[in-house]
C-alpha cells in the first residue's frame, strides 16, 4: 500500500517535471520565433513539408507563424491530443492568421466569415496560457468567455471539453434561465474556465460571494476574457451589463475579440481598454463577404403571401433540415403551431427567447440531429453550429441590418460544407437588396413561380375558427410584425405604411383586421429610436417585442371613442403586449368592412398621451399581498392582462361582437360540411396513395427509376393540378403536445401517409408473391 503511495507520487512528480521542460520549451520557442505585431501569418508561405517542427539545432526552434498544421505550432502535448482527438489537423486561415499572434499574449480583434473556425481560434490559446501558468483548482477563474445567446455559450463549452479533454482545468457553463444559480454560486470561484452569457456573470459578480475579488486578484495574472460575436456583445443591447463587467475586470489581462461581422469602433474597444490590438480580419479582401459554398437567392414575396411561399416552400423540401428566421416570438409562435395544425409532413420545431431555457437547449440539440424545421427568432441567427449542416435558411421577415443578414446565413455552409438561402423580400423592402450587394454578398434575384403556390390562409382562417386560442396567436403575431417594422432603424428599407395591412391580416386567416395605431416618427419631438437602441437586454434572448418600451405605441380603443393608454407600472419583466392584445386590441369587422384603415387612423384619433415605459426590473414598491402570475414560460402577466383574461374582457373590446360570434358560426357550419367532403377525399387519396406505392415497388424490383423530388424548386412540390383543400382533414388530428407533424399518427385518425405498418405488411405481400 505505502509502495504503491510513493510510486504515484514519484510518477507525479516525474510527470510535473516533464510538464516544467514542456512549458519551457513552449515558452522558448514562442519567445524566438514571435511573429512582427502587425505582420499577417496568412501571407508566409507554409513551412516545407517535412521540415522538423519544433526545437531544432543550437537550441533554435521552428517557425510558427504561417505554419497551416497544428502540429506546427508550439502547443502542449494535452492540447494537441485533444485536437487529434477531435480530428482537427490543418487549421483554417482565421487560425493560420491569429493563433501565432495569441498564442505569444497578444490582444486579438478577429473577423472571419460565418462557420471558419473562429471558436479554436480562442479556445486554442485560452487552454495554452493556462497551462502554462500551471492554473490549478485552487487558483479559480483564469478565464472567462461571454457569449450573446445561452445556446451560443452552450456550444462553445461543448468545444471547450472536447479540445480541452486531457487538460484537468475545471470549467463551468453559466446561462441565464437554469433554476440552479444558487449552486452555480457555491462552484463558481473553483472553476478555472467559465463560459457564459453577460446577465449571468454579472449576477455573480453582483451575488456570489467573493467572485469579484478573486477575478480582480486572478485577472491581475493577465488571464484571458473572450467575446465571442463581439459585435454583439458591444452593441447597445448588453452595453449596460458589458461596461458593468468590465468595469469589475482588472485591465492586466490578455483580451480577444471574435465576429464575423467585426466592430471598428474605437469607442467600444476603448471600452475594453484592449493592449496594441492585432487587427486581423482574414477575409476583408475576399470577393464575398458571405462564404464561398453558400448559394444564396432573394425573391419578391408580398406580405400576404409569404405564409402561402413558406409553406410551399417547406412541403417542397420535406427531405431538408431548413432554419426559418421570423422577427419576433409571436411570429415565430404563430407560424410554428398553425403549421403544426396543417401537418405538412416533416417534423416541425421552434426557439424563441421566451422559452424555458431547458426546452430551448432540447430543441437545439434535437435540431442538432434530424432533418426538421426549425422556426426561430434571431436568438438562433448567431454562431449556431447545428451539427448536422442545414440545408436551407429560409428568411420569411428581413433581416434588421446586413450584419444580421450574414450571421443568418451563416447558420448553413460552415466550415467545408455547402449550404443554400433565400431571402422573402416585400416590394417596399427592395433596398435591402442593393445594400447586400454592395457589402458584396452575391445574393441572387429570382422570380417565385406563383402559379405553384398552395395558399394557406382559407386553412388558417379556418384552423382560427376551430382554434380560439390560435385567435389570440394570429393577432399578436399581427400586431408584433407591424411594430417591428415600424421601430426599424433603417427607414429605407422598413416603411410600416406600405403595407397593405388587411390582405395581411386575412393572410393569417383573421377574420378582421386588428387595430393599432402608430405615433409618428417623433413623439414630442423626440425621435423614435430604432430598434438596437431599444435593446437594454441582459442577454440577448430578451427580444424584440419583449423589450421594446411602450412610448413607441398608442393603441386606440374604438369602441370608447376615446384613447385608452397603459400606465401600469408592470412588475417583472412585464411585456406590454399582454396588454395590446388583451385588454386594449380592437378589431376591426371584417365582415362589413367597417372602421378606420391604418393611414386614417390618425384623422379619427385626437392627439394622445404618451406611454410610460416599461419597468423591466423587479418592483419593490409593489403592494404587499399583489401576486405576480407567471405564465407557462415563465413570463408575468401584468394584472390588466389577468383581469381580461378572467373576465373575458377582451371580448368586449370588440367593436361587434355580436357580428363575430355569428360570423364565426358560420365558418363552423362551413367547416363542418368541407370537413365531411374531405373525409371522403382523403378516403380516396389513402387508396390511390397505396396503389401508387405498390406501383413504385414494383418498379423498384424492376431495377428502374423514378424521379427524385425536385430540391430546387422554391414553390411547391405538389404538382401544380393538386388541390390544397385536402389538408383540411388533419384539424381533427392534431396533437398539441406533439413537437413533430404529418408523419405522425394519432391512433383512429386519419393521417397524411400511409402508416408504416402497412407499408410493412404491403411490402411483405410483394415479397410473398415475387417468391412464390
Ligand atoms: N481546423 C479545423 N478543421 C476542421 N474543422 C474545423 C476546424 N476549425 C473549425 N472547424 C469546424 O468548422 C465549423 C465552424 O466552426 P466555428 O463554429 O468555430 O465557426 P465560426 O467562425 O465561429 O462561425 P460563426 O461566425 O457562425 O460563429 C465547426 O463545425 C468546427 O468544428
Amino acid at each position: 500500500m505505502g509502495k504503491s503511495k510513493s510510486k504515484s507520487k514519484q510518477m507525479r512528480k516525474v510527470r510535473h517535471e516533464e510538464e516544467q521542460e514542456e512549458i519551457s520549451k513552449l515558452n522558448r520557442w514562442i519567445d524566438s520565433q514571435k511573429p512582427d505585431s502587425g505582420t499577417n501569418p496568412l501571407s508566409l508561405p507554409p513551412l516545407p513539408k517535412d521540415a522538423p517542427i519544433g526545437i531544432l539545432q543550437d537550441d533554435k526552434f521552428s517557425r510558427y507563424s504561417g505554419a497551416t498544421m497544428f502540429k506546427e505550432l508550439p502547443l502542449s502535448k494535452r492540447t494537441q491530443d485533444g485536437l487529434k482527438r477531435a480530428n482537427f489537423s490543418k487549421m483554417t486561415d482565421i487560425q493560420i492568421a491569429s493563433l501565432p499572434h495569441s498564442l505569444c499574449g497578444r490582444d486579438i480583434l478577429g473577423a472571419a466569415k460565418t462557420g471558419s473556425g473562429k471558436t479554436l481560434a480562442f479556445i486554442i490559446p485560452i487552454l495554452e496560457k493556462l497551462y502554462k501558468e500551471r492554473w490549478g483548482s485552487e487558483d479559480g477563474v483564469g478565464s472567462i468567455i461571454i457569449s450573446p445567446t445561452r445556446e451560443l455559450a452552450g456550444q462553445l463549452f461543448d468545444v471547450l471539453k472536447t479540445v480541452g479533454k486531457f487538460h484537468n482545468f475545471s470549467a463551468g457553463l453559466l446561462i441565464g434561465g437554469r433554476r440552479e444559480v444558487e449552486m452555480e454560486k457555491e462552484h463558481v470561484n473553483a472553476l478555472n474556465i467559465l463560459v457564459c452569457t453577460p446577465g449571468r456573470l454579472l449576477q455573480h459578480m453582483d451575488e456570489t460571494p467573493n467572485f469579484d475579488s478573486d477575478l480582480s486578484a486572478l485577472l491581475a495574472r493577465e488571464q484571458v476574457l473572450v467575446l465571442d460575436e463581439a459585435d454583439r456583445i458591444l452593441d447597445v443591447g448588453f452595453k449596460k451589463t458589458l461596461n458593468a463587467i468590465v468595469a469589475q475586470l482588472p485591465k492586466g489581462r490578455q483580451t480577444l475579440l471574435f465576429s464575423a461581422t467585426q466592430t471598428k469602433s474605437i469607442q467600444d474597444l476603448a471600452r475594453l481598454s484592449l493592449k496594441d490590438p492585432e487587427y486581423i480580419s482574414v477575409h476583408e479582401d475576399a470577393e464575398t463577404a458571405t462564404p464561398n459554398r453558400l448559394q444564396q437567392t432573394a425573391m419578391i414575396v408580398p406580405l400576404e403571401q409569404k405564409l402561402d411561399m413558406l409553406w410551399s416552400f417547406v412541403k417542397a423540401h420535406l427531405n431538408s433540415k431548413i432554419l426559418v428566421f421570423l422577427s419576433s416570438c409571436k411570429q415565430v409562435k404563430f407560424v410554428f403551431e398553425a403549421f403544426k395544425k396543417l401537418r405538412p409532413g416533416i417534423p416541425l420545431k421552434c426557439l424563441h427567447g421566451r422559452m424555458k431555457q431547458e426546452k430551448r437547449m432540447g430543441i437545439y440539440s434535437q435540431f442538432c440531429e434530424s432533418h426538421s424545421v426549425l422556426f426561430s427568432t434571431d436568438v438562433a441567427s448567431r454562431g449556431l453550429d447545428f451539427n448536422k449542416a442545414v440545408d436551407w435558411v429560409v428568411q420569411v421577415d428581413c433581416p434588421d441590418d446586413v450584419a444580421s443578414y450574414i450571421h443568418r446565413v451563416g447558420r448553413t455552409a460552415r466550415y467545408l460544407a455547402g449550404g443554400r438561402s433565400v431571402l422573402f423580400l416585400m416590394p417596399s423592402e427592395m433596398k435591402m437588396l442593393e445594400k447586400l450587394q454592395t457589402a458584396k454578398i452575391p445574393v441572387q434575384f429570382i422570380k417565385a413561380n406563383t402559379k405553384r403556390l398552395q395558399p394557406v390562409s382559407g386553412l388558417l382562417a379556418a384552423l382560427l375558427v376551430k382554434y380560439p386560442d390560435m385567435q389570440q396567436l394570429a393577432q399578436r403575431a399581427f400586431i408584433t410584425y407591424l411594430r417591428s417594422i415600424h421601430i426599424q432603424k433603417d427607414k429605407e428599407v422598413f416603411d410600416v405604411l406600405k403595407l397593405s395591412i388587411e390582405e395581411f391580416s386575412a393572410s393569417l386567416g383573421l377574420p378582421m383586421t386588428p387595430k393599432v395605431r402608430f405615433l409618428n416618427q417623433k413623439i414630442k419631438g423626440k425621435k423614435v429610436f430604432g430598434k438596437s437602441a431599444l435593446l437594454e437586454s441582459e442577454d440577448s434572448e430578451k427580444e424584440n417585442d419583449a423589450e421594446i418600451p411602450s412610448e413607441k405605441l398608442d393603441i386606440v380603443n374604438f369602441k370608447e371613442g376615446s384613447v385608452d393608454r397603459l400606465k401600469e407600472n408592470l412588475e417583472i419583466g412585464d411585456s406590454e403586449e399582454e396588454n395590446l392584445d388583451k385588454g386594449f386590441l380592437q378589431m376591426k369587422d371584417a365582415l362589413n368592412g367597417s372602421g378606420p384603415k391604418i393611414g386614417e387612423i390618425e384623422d379619427l384619433v385626437p392627439a394622445t398621451r404618451v406611454l410610460k415605459k416599461k419597468k423591466l426590473k423587479i418592483n419593490v414598491h409593489r403592494p404587499v399581498g399583489s401576486r405576480v402570475v407567471f405564465d407557462e414560460e415563465g413570463n408575468t402577466l401584468p394584472p390588466l392582462a389577468r383581469v381580461a383574461d378572467r373576465n373575458n374582457v377582451d371580448n368586449s373590446s370588440l367593436l361587434d361582437q355580436d357580428k363575430r360570434e355569428e360570423y364565426y358560426k358560420k365558418m363552423r357550419e362551413q367547416m363542418k360540411h368541407v370537413d365531411k367532403e374531405d373525409k371522403v377525399l382523403d378516403r380516396q387519396r389513402r387508396r390511390e396513395k397505396r396503389i401508387k406505392e405498390k406501383m413504385k415497388r414494383k418498379i423498384g424490383s424492376m431495377g428502374l427509376e423514378e424521379d427524385g423530388e425536385g430540391e430546387d424548386d422554391l414553390s411547391g412540390s405538389e404538382g401544380e393540378g393538386k388541390k390544397y383543400k385536402r389538408s383540411k382533414i388533419y384539424f381533427d388530428s392534431d396533437s398539441d403536445n406533439a413537437d413533430t407533424t404529418g408523419s405522425k399518427d394519432n391512433a383512429g385518425i386519419i393521417t397524411d401517409s400511409i402508416s408504416i405498418a402497412e407499408q410493412e405488411a404491403l411490402a411483405l405481400k410483394l415479397l410473398g408473391s415475387m417468391h412464390s
